[in-house]
């Protein structure tokens, strides 16, 4: 990875600010599906870390565990049903802990001074809005374009749960890093895609590639067993695997969790998260969007460095394992996206 010099220049702030301030945001109705979240280097007053337990992994899949899958992918993409009370009570908690990066922006800006910023993005829920089909998660031309300024500014890396050919496919700017499959597919920029492809030679990174056969297996297993369910799809992201339940009625959710559970069942290999109306199926390797940001900063040579600033934006609970890293640890969560202004709580003091 090439670093590139950090002085903090209007314009600078500008394409920052721009960055955070147009991260998707679908609808301003509920609370964690709808909101990005930024992960810094900030450090606190107090520790926001109220959500140690969210990206637990389901260790093994007894039949007990269908319903607490189903629990907490509801808790990870509530319904649009909420009474208006608690949701209003959920989000004024919440937002107690995120405050808006926008409202503090300088601070920010601050505690940057000196360092080299780096920029971390997840996909889907971040850059593009969630969509009923996964693959019509489309990127806007705005997104793109402020894209373009931040990578021709920092190093910047797209760290997501899709597989590396589509995601860039729907994003298409080759001088970005991009760390594809919940960060086991590891690409750096390159000037030629197609050429790079074809060599392999602009991947940096693959720690899962003896999990491709079982993976693909499971797949066709999966596809087989989940196709009488009206709605369900399954997703192959290369290194790992999706059953999306978005267009899924949720009478049916348990059924169809209990579908995988019988097919992963014989794959002890294999483990499981809950994200946004979906089960993501990965190797049980100790690796993760956070090892992945750890890969790339220490490529950058900024391995338990202090004169790094990395930026983490993201919206799903995998993305979590990346706000736990770094050298002090992601001590840091705002809220992204102007929308949101009128849920600001600043009174918490910053130190820089
Ligand atoms: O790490 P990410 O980039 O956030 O990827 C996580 C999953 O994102 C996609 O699913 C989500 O977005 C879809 C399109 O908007 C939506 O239909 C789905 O309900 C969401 O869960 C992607 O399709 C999955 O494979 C990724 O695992």
């Amino acid at each position: 990875m090439t670093k590139q010099n950090n002085v903090v220049t209007p314009e600078i702030n500008s394409c920052i600010n721009n960055l955070i301030s147009t991260v998707v945001l679908p609808t301003a109705t509920t609370v964690p599906e709808s909101m990005a979240m930024l992960g810094g280097f900030l450090d606190f007053s107090h520790n926001n870390n109220n959500n140690n337990n969210n990206n637990k992994f389901i260790k093994r899949f007894d039949g007990s565990k269908v319903n607490a899958w189903i629990d907490s992918m509801r808790a990870a993409s509530p319904t649009r049903t909420v009474n208006k009370s608690s949701e209003n009570q959920e989000k004024c908690s919440w937002i107690l802990y995120h405050p808006s990066a926008l409202k503090l922006f300088d601070q920010i800006l601050y505690s940057a001074k000196g360092k080299q910023i780096v920029v971390f993005l997840d996909y889907d829920g971040t850059l593009s809005p969630i969509v009923a089909d996964p693959d019509k998660a489309f990127m806007t031309r705005k997104m793109r374009g402020t894209l373009k300024d931040i990578a021709r500014n920092f190093p910047t890396a797209i760290v997501t749960g899709r597989c590396r050919d589509k995601v860039i496919n729907f994003v298409k700017l080759a001088e970005l890093y991009y760390a594809a499959s919940h960060g086991m597919d590891i690409m750096g920029p390159t000037k030629n895609q197609i050429a790079a492809e074809k060599t392999n030679k602009a991947v940096l990174f693959q720690p899962a590639s003896q999990f491709l056969p079982m993976i693909d297996e499971v797949y066709k297993i999966l596809l087989e067993k989940t196709k009488s369910v009206s709605g369900a799809k399954v997703e192959n992201n290369k290194f790992c695997l999706s059953v999306h339940f978005r267009c899924v009625d949720e009478k049916s959710w348990a059924p169809l969790a209990e579908k995988v559970r019988l097919v992963l069942n014989e794959y002890p290999k294999l483990k499981l998260t809950q994200g946004r109306k979906v089960l993501e199926i990965r190797p049980t390797i100790k690796w993760d969007k956070g090892k992945a940001l750890e890969f790339l900063l220490e490529s950058l040579g900024y391995e338990n460095s202090d004169d790094v600033f990395p930026i983490y934006i993201g919206d799903d609970r995998t993305d979590e394992d990346a706000f736990k890293k770094g050298p002090r640890g992601w001590n840091s969560c705002f809220q992204c996206s102007k929308r949101n202004k009128r849920f600001l709580h600043t009174s918490r003091s910053i130190r820089g």
